[in-house]
């Protein structure tokens, strides 16, 4: 198959969880746009971050994969996106403490406005309208009009994913990201959160782990800036496709939304058009493994998405549950060996941990998700396989949509500060909370 057809075939593979666009001709021009439009990430910067996530593949590093479940263009603002890039960063400085191994950073932002959901519509006192599709497809207010796909949305995703890649560049590199403002991160946030304390002795332990670099002469290249990567489920295959770039220089195809793009539950058949084109593009992928996978998907996926067995190109993201990932996980791994694959593993404990609360909120236990990473963690050490990372869904906001942790959220708090458009975050108590957890199985 040629690079062309390869890129193309995708479109005759069936495609699940697309929206139905009502308007064609406008899809058709907001996609002409897109393709015209420069690339929001370059094809070497995807490259480098295969070459980190290498690192994790091969046991000397360790990925925390994490941001919104659905990013909002309203939630797009500089405040928001310093505070969740400040609790992916606080987590990252505690695992590099713990572990003494890099810490890979992979925001879920600049990116992550699409969501396939369980069921196309949401009935309401009964009003039935098309359900919420993130603000990539229609709006989250429950309003005919709003609820309507509305390909427009596709450029403003766009827009909003470029604005927060912006962002958070210019968060990394011009000085409040080095490793020196560690006790500034945490300034706002100390005082009320026993996590935030516990942060605070730690940060002290570190910065004198500093001095005595400084005082030897050492300087370090963290303490200025860092490296935080992007990534998004890559659902929406009209628009990635629009944004896919030929690389000049070696000829590969890329995704150019976004360094990393995963393949989610609801879309990996292995026949389907999501798999067809994340075998098109040369980007570091990953795909998330439900209680569902069977360890053949497993070999499959390997065989079909990293011929080459590159390290850092493929990885799984297993999200099981609690109470499956012991008894899962080890075919799956065992799987992927015997098809000489070295993918990473990566632990979301959260998506196969959710559940309806009597108010009908949809919420997470703490407890579930930290049972449900130290699981992961046993069974890669009984198998003596590197647990890589982890990937979950937090905010830099003091919600309440997630149950214990922290400052103890309770079942009856849920409705003070429910603010997510899809799935329950951590908070940033829980946030670090759970970092520590990881920090003690590291
Ligand atoms: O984030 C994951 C899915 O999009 C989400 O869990 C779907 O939610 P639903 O079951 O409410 O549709
Ligand atoms: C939809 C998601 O998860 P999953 O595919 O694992 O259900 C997600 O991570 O947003």
């Amino acid at each position: 198959m040629t690079n062309s057809e390869l890129l193309a075939s995708w479109r005759d593979a069936p495609a699940a969880h697309q929206p139905e666009w009502p308007d064609r001709a406008a899809v058709k021009n907001v996609l002409a746009r897109l393709a015209a439009a420069p690339a929001l990430v370059t094809p070497s910067a995807c490259d480098y971050l295969r070459s980190r996530l290498a690192a994790v593949a091969n046991g000397e590093a360790f990925a925390l994969q994490g941001g919104d479940c659905a990013e909002t263009f309203d939630g797009a603002t500089p405040e928001a996106i310093r505070n969740k890039t400040k609790t992916l960063l606080q987590m990252a400085v505690i695992f590099t403490y713990a572990a003494a191994r890099p810490v890979v950073k992979i925001g879920r932002m600049a990116g992550q406005y699409a969501k396939p959901r369980s069921s196309p519509t949401e009935t309401r006192g009964g009003v039935t309208l098309p359900v919420y599709l993130g603000d990539a497809v229609n709006g989250f207010d429950f309003d005919p009009v709003v609820r309507v796909p509305d390909p427009a949305r596709l450029w403003r995703m766009y827009e909003a994913s470029r604005s927060t890649l912006g962002i958070v560049d210019r968060y990394a590199h011009n000085g409040y990201a080095g490793l020196d403002q560690l006790h500034r991160w945490n300034r706002d946030f100390v005082a009320n959160s026993p996590a935030g304390a516990r942060y605070e002795e730690l940060a002290y332990e570190i910065d004198h782990a500093l001095q005595f670099m400084r005082a030897c002469g050492a300087q370090p290249e963290e303490l200025r800036s860092v490296e935080i990567f992007a990534s998004h489920e890559g659902l929406l295959l009209d628009y990635e496709d629009a944004l896919t770039r030929i690389d000049r220089d070696s000829g590969r195809a890329y995704a150019t939304s976004g360094h990393m793009l995963w393949i989610g539950e609801r879309t990996r058949a292995l026949d389907g058009a999501h798999v067809a084109y994340f075998r098109s593009i040369a980007n570091p992928i990953g795909v998330k493994l439900g209680p569902t996978a069977a360890p053949a998907d497993v070999r499959s996926y390997v065989d079909i998405l990293d011929p080459d067995r590159q390290p850092g190109r493929l990885t799984f993201i297993t999200r099981m549950g609690s109470r499956q990932i012991r008894d899962r996980l080890p075919e799956l791994v065992r799987a992927a060996q015997d098809a000489g694959g070295k993918p990473i593993w990566i632990c979301d404990p959260m998506h196969s941990n959710t559940f309806l609360a009597p108010s009908g909120h949809k919420t997470r236990l703490f407890v579930d998700i930290v049972d449900e990473v130290r699981g992961f963690f046993d069974v890669h050490r009984a198998l003596g396989t590197h647990p890589g990372g982890i990937h979950v869904e937090f905010t830099g906001e003091d919600v309440t949509e997630c149950i214990g942790g922290g400052s103890e959220v309770l079942v009856d708090d849920l409705h003070h500060r429910y603010e997510s458009a899809c799935d329950p975050r951590l908070n940033r108590g829980q946030s670090l909370d759970l970092a520590f957890h990881i920090a003690e199985l590291l």
